[in-house]
């Protein structure tokens, strides 16, 4: 995915806010990608205006050789469904239906015939083969989260985006989920861009960008958490 000089203001007049001036960046395929930042420096614009969630005032996108600023809202809803997968700090499962209900959803909604093979080394990889039958009222919150990172992955997106995915979690079970989605880049291949305030997680990535007032003012490959601490 290629952005460049993306700009987003809200509000007029003396309610002004520039919350991206000029951001450009590159999120290579098959790459695990943190961004980091205070709160109110853009994270949430950023990811929203790259996932084709929010429109950008000027600037460019380009995701799997499609430019998202171009396309009209049903187009981008389609675009959506067929290319990115979502995960958010709120899990968001549908609470009546099984996990296995749960991760076909996306791809019944979009009418599309799940590939199987795939769906099942998801299931296998992600360790929810025991869990299938179970509603989300029955599993953990790591589990819920490895069924929202399952259905996220089940329509094989070019782009996984992962809003604050720990955010809702204990330690050890953040420690447990941030090990699947690196299983995601490693084992399958997947990009995934994971906004987060948690240094540890963002450590776990390939690279870290770091944004302030809406500009990224570090870009790191393989960062470390002490490395992080001085710059948020
Ligand atoms: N809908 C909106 N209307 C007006 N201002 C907004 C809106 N959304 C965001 N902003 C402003 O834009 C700036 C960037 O916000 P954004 O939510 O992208 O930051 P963030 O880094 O994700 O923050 P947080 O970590 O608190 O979620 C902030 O100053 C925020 O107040």
């Amino acid at each position: 995915m290629h952005a460049t000089n993306l700009h987003k203001t809200y509000g007029k007049g003396e309610a002004k806010v520039e919350a991206l001036k000029g951001v450009s960046v590159s999120i290579p395929v098959g790459q695990f990608t943190a961004i980091l930042g205070p709160s109110g420096s853009g994270k949430s614009t950023l990811m929203h205006a790259l996932a084709g969630l929010d429109t950008i005032d000027s600037g460019s996108i380009q995701l799997a050789g499609t430019e998202l600023t171009a396309l009209k809202d049903d187009q981008l809803t389609r675009l959506r469904a067929e290319k990115i997968g979502f995960v958010f700090q709120a899990f968001n499962l549908v609470p009546t239906l099984s996990a296995e209900q749960n991760i076909l959803l996306p791809l019944q909604l979009a009418k599309q015939s799940p590939d199987q093979a795939w769906v099942d080394g998801i299931i296998d990889l992600l360790g929810l083969r025991d869990r299938l039958s179970h509603r989300p009222a029955q599993m953990s919150g790591g589990q819920q989260q490895r069924v929202a990172l399952a259905r996220a992955l089940a329509s094989k997106p070019a782009l996984i985006v992962a809003d604050e995915p720990t955010g809702n979690l204990d330690t050890k079970t953040s420690a447990e989920v941030l090990k699947v989605l690196r299983s995601c880049v490693d084992e399958l291949g997947q990009t995934v861009l994971m906004v987060t305030h948690d240094l540890h997680a963002a450590a776990l990535a390939d690279r870290a960008l770091v944004l302030r007032d809406g500009q990224i003012v570090a870009d790191l490959a393989h960062p470390a958490e002490t490395q992080l601490q001085g710059l948020i």
